[in-house]
């Protein structure tokens, strides 16, 4: 055991770790003042009450197109007894925004005027006085209050700081943010030519994704080049980051117990560490840190740990420093399609898709490891499971913060099931067009998954290759049997090759199913229960291969890309899969069978518009074009109706 390594000081909740953190640094408005002009004003915090100079309108003007005239001189105006006004005497022509001509205070539109000739004209009705003008100060009075202090300027608010003559905005500066990433295996995609990227060596993105939530919770990020495993060289950089005046420095990496996590180290040398380790999940290692009077935050570096890290500590200090409310999602009742576990004593961000499924909206839970950005890049929302809860129960109702916004939600074609290329292409396709408005939101639980999913209703149609070894039909009998009472249409959306993944060049001259019997090649298989298993079993029937002689039946791996994996490491030498599997792991392929994946729709969902938009889609020529070019589809029956 290295003596070196950390362990946490004693690991707070999240809200006694957000009061420590407010308490040791920021009032609240502490920024200084500086003045912008109001177009680069968007996005800031008004540092002071800013008072108009001037009104708005600083005349009388005239709101619409027609004459201007002296109310009085049109009283008894009727149509029985038309008044006649003579231009420049009591009517002056005046355009929409004019100033009124002196001794008018009314204006009447060009519609309602008869022409009389060149000069004269008359009206069949009084004006009152100050119709349809606009009068001084109507807007803005000189001397009001425009915008009270913490106010954040929009682009509307430019409009009003312009009106009432604030050309210099008194603004909070922005906090100042440096970001130091730590790791010596970072490396620079700016500057690393992608093909010379070595195991262990990882694209540093963290720095940059931090950049981007600095600015949008109203901060100046600045960023250092990444620093090695190095304390010298990390306790220099944090020291210059705080001389140089960085009202926050954030070191990413190395924040938690591993022999080269350094974070610890160096603010116990220079400062004191106030805070290591939260119960929260992602972002528990988060350090905090105080060194000369200045936060110094250790950002765990797993991506979305980092991200959690930011959005509960980081995002709010910067708010709090400009005196703004920190920033909030909206928020929805949702229900789990299935069960969530979580530990007690930890509290969980859990990362959801989310769908209008019927009359409620249905969340499923993302995989969560805090170390996949698409975790939370492939989110709709994010359900807090609180320190005391011991997780949530299938169709529980509970609240998720939204990260897309409801429309875009209610949008979402949820589809369960099977998973096929063709559906991340759909998924493309059906953004295309009808003005993006449709979403394919999809998760992948196997064949048999997507029907359960749909019997309990918290999809919108499931993907499906189950075949039926009695009579050699896919999907029919599966649907008669798991959705008995459900009047489903199945649409076919392609034919596909399955086949034998082999090393590249094909050593063992591996040709047909029947060779998994010779006795000298190994062999990969899938879980039972999976669409690939039920066809290679169903194979080995039709050919009298009895399973036990087959070296490797019964190692089993659940997706059709850890079945290529295991070729590629020569693990095995052949396993059962489809062709983008093997093509992604550049291994050869010796189509098999050709199996059936179809889409499987509750009739309710026929006339849904985005379903309608799905429908049109996969008949198109374009995304039939498409499902060819990836090679190993026939599109011969793409959006044929099954017959059952
Ligand atoms: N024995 C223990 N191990 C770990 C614990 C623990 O409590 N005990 N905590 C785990 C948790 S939770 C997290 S979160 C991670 C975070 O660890 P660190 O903050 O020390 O981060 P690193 O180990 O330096 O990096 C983790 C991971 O992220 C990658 N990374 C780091 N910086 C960047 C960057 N700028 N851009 C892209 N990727 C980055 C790094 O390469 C690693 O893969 O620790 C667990 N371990
Ligand atoms: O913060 Mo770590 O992400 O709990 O996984």
């Amino acid at each position: 055991m290295n003596a070196n390594r950390n362990v946490y000081l004693k690991k707070r909740t999240l809200d006694e770790a957000r009061r420590m953190l407010f308490e040791a640094f920021s009032g609240f408005g502490v920024m200084a003042t500086e003045h912008v002009s109001p177009d680069a004003a968007v996005g800031r915090v008004i540092a002071g009450p800013v008072f108009a100079k001037v009104s708005s309108p600083n005349f009388h003007a005239a709101a619409m197109d027609g004459i201007a005239v002296a109310a009085a001189d049109t009283f008894g105006a009727a149509e029985t007894r038309p008044r006649t006004l003579t231009i420049g005497t009591d009517a002056f022509w005046v355009n929409t925004g004019n100033p009124l001509p002196e001794g008018t205070d009314a204006v009447i539109m060009i519609e309602n005027l008869n022409p009389v000739d060149d000069r004269t004209l008359t009206i069949e009705a009084p004006a009152f006085p100050w119709q349809y003008v606009r009068k001084m100060g109507e807007d803005i009075v000189a001397t009001e209050l425009l915008f009270p202090r913490g106010h954040r300027i929009t682009p509307y608010c430019v409009g009003a700081l312009i009106g009432g003559g604030i050309f210099q905005v008194p603004v909070r500066k922005k906090p100042a943010v440096t970001i130091l990433p730590t790791g010596s295996e970072l490396t620079d995609w700016r500057t690393v030519p992608i093909e010379a990227v070595r195991p262990g060596q990882v694209l540093e993105s963290n720095s940059f994704v931090l950049w981007g939530l600095i600015r949008e919770w109203g901060g100046a990020p600045s960023r250092r080049e990444p620093l090695k495993d190095d304390v010298a060289a990390i306790s220099r950089a944090v020291s210059d980051a705080v001389d140089e005046g960085a009202d926050i420095v954030l070191t990413v990496g190395g924040s938690s117990a591993g022999s080269e996590d350094f974070t610890r180290t160096v603010i116990d040398a220079q400062g004191e560490v106030l805070i290591h380790g939260v119960t929260i999940m992602p972002g528990k290692p988060i350090l905090v840190g105080r060194v000369k009077g200045t936060p110094v935050i250790g950002m765990p570096g797993y991506p979305v740990s980092m991200i959690v890290a930011f959005e509960q500590f980081v995002g709010p200090l910067i708010c709090r420093m400009l005196g703004v409310p920190e920033l909030q999602r909206p928020r929805v009742t949702v229900e789990t399609t299935r069960k969530i576990p979580s530990k007690l004593g930890v509290e969980e961000f859990v990362r959801v898709k989310l769908g209008k499924v019927g009359d409620r909206i249905v969340a499923t839970a993302l995989p969560r490891g805090a170390g996949s950005i698409t975790t939370i890049t492939d989110a709709d929302g994010i359900i807090r499971i609180p320190n005391a809860v011991e997780g949530i129960r299938e169709h529980e109702r509970v609240t998720a913060e939204l990260l897309r916004p409801l429309s875009a939600v209610e949008n979402t074609l949820v589809v369960v099931g099977s998973h096929d290329n063709t559906l991340d292409v759909l998924a493309d396709q059906l953004r295309a067009g009808h003005d993006g408005a449709v979403t394919l939101s999809s998760t992948h639980v196997g064949s048999t998954g997507g029907l359960l999913a749909l019997k309990r209703g918290v999809c919108h149609l499931a993907g499906s290759h189950l075949l039926d070894t009695g009579d050699g039909s896919y999907n029919v009998s599966y649907v008669k049997r798991f959705l008995p009472d459900t009047p489903v249409r199945i649409v076919n959306l392609v034919l596909r090759d399955q086949g034998l993944m082999v090393a590249r060049g094909n050593p063992k001259g591996i040709r047909e199913i029947a060779d998994l019997a010779r006795g000298d090649v190994r062999f990969i298989n899938r879980q039972g229960g999976s669409g690939t298993r039920i066809l290679l079993d169903y194979r080995l029937g039709q050919l009298g291969i009895d399973p036990a002689g087959i070296p490797g039946y019964d190692t089993e791996e659940f997706t059709h890309m850890t079945v290529a994996a295991a070729v590629l490491s020569g693990a095995a030498d052949v396993g059962l899969g489809i062709y983008a599997a093997a093509k992604a792991l550049h291994l050869d392929f010796i189509p098999v069978v050709t199996e059936q994946y179809d889409l499987i729709i509750p009739e309710i969902y026929l006339d849904w518009p985005p379903m309608k938009v799905l429908l049109e889609t996969i008949v198109s020529a374009e995304f039939k074009r498409r499902v060819k070019a990836l090679g190993g589809y026939s599109t011969r029956m793409t959006g044929k109706g099954i017959e059952f």
